[in-house]
């Protein structure tokens, strides 16, 4: 072993203070000790997903982990559990057994305010029915994550808008859009806040294929962007194939296709 000299084991503990370690063990051996850094959670991880309605399984033993910049498609018979399942992996509706973990957070060790919290601002949802609010216009349906995060961007809302093929209809009343029109909006809403786990169910399903196209392009690019995770419900084939994976969901389970 080489011999360090005064001004080395100076050196080796200054590192060893700097990492909170023992300088003692020498000279050597410390200027080999550095910070190990934790991986990052994934953005989401699902285990051992069980949901009952009354007595009838709906699935059971769903895993699922998805990886910040992840596409997975879910696909599956009508039926088979899969809105509700998004609706779990969203923690707005409770597993039988299992746990869901978003960024690291199991839903079931959050209050519900603090759930409430760490949805809207880390979860954007595109949701089969759309949910845009009747009252708002597009622009204000479009900007609500945001404001309901107290920081609006009516810059933002107006790019998304765009990008969704909707420039010029931010002051329109959902009533006065088609469904097509609509489900745009549900998901520049879903975007708007740069959220880094986003649940889109069957967000093409109003579309004509090239907007469908379009859409899914902008959702893949965005959630790219933005090192988000993206879960899509999907029946259509041609969305499933722009994943990065997609997987059937049975009642068995989650298996790859
Ligand atoms: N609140 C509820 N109470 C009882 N049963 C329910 C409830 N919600 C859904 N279900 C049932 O759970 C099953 C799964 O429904 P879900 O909507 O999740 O299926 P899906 O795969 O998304 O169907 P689709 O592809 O047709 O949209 C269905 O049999 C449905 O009838």
């Amino acid at each position: 072993m080489r011999c360090a000299g005064h001004s080395g084991w100076v050196a080796a503990l200054r590192i060893a203070a700097l990492h909170r370690c023992d300088a003692s063990a020498g000279y050597t051996a410390r200027m080999d000790v550095r910070p190990v850094p934790d991986a990052p959670p994934p953005c989401l991880q699902a285990s051992g997903l069980v949901k009952r309605y009354g007595d009838a399984v709906v699935f059971a033993g769903v895993d699922l982990a998805v990886a910040a910049g992840e596409f997975v498609a879910i696909v599956g018979e009508s039926g088979v559990g899969k809105s509700t399942l998004l609706n779990c992996l969203a923690g707005l509706d409770a597993v039988d057994s299992g746990r869901v973990c978003v960024l690291g957070r199991d839903w079931a060790a959050l209050s519900e305010s603090r759930a409430a919290a760490w949805r809207r601002t880390h979860l954007g949802f595109v949701f089969q029915a759309f949910h845009v609010l009747p009252h708002l216009t597009v622009a204000q349906n479009v900007g609500l994550p945001l404001v309901l995060l107290g920081r609006p961007d009516a810059a933002r809302v107006a790019a998304l808008l765009d990008a969704v093929g909707l420039g010029g209809m931010g002051e329109r009343l959902p009533q006065t859009l088609s469904g097509g029109q609509l489900q745009r909006v549900a998901i520049a809403r879903a975007l708007a806040h740069r959220p880094r786990l986003i649940l889109a169910d069957e967000p093409t399903g109003n579309l004509d294929p090239r907007t469908a196209t379009q859409v899914l392009a902008l959702l893949h690019a965005q959630t790219r962007a933005q090192g988000a995770a993206l879960v899509l419900v999907t029946h259509s084939h041609a969305a499933a194939e722009r994943a990065d994976r997609c997987l059937e969901l049975t009642c068995n389970g989650m298996r790859p296709l």
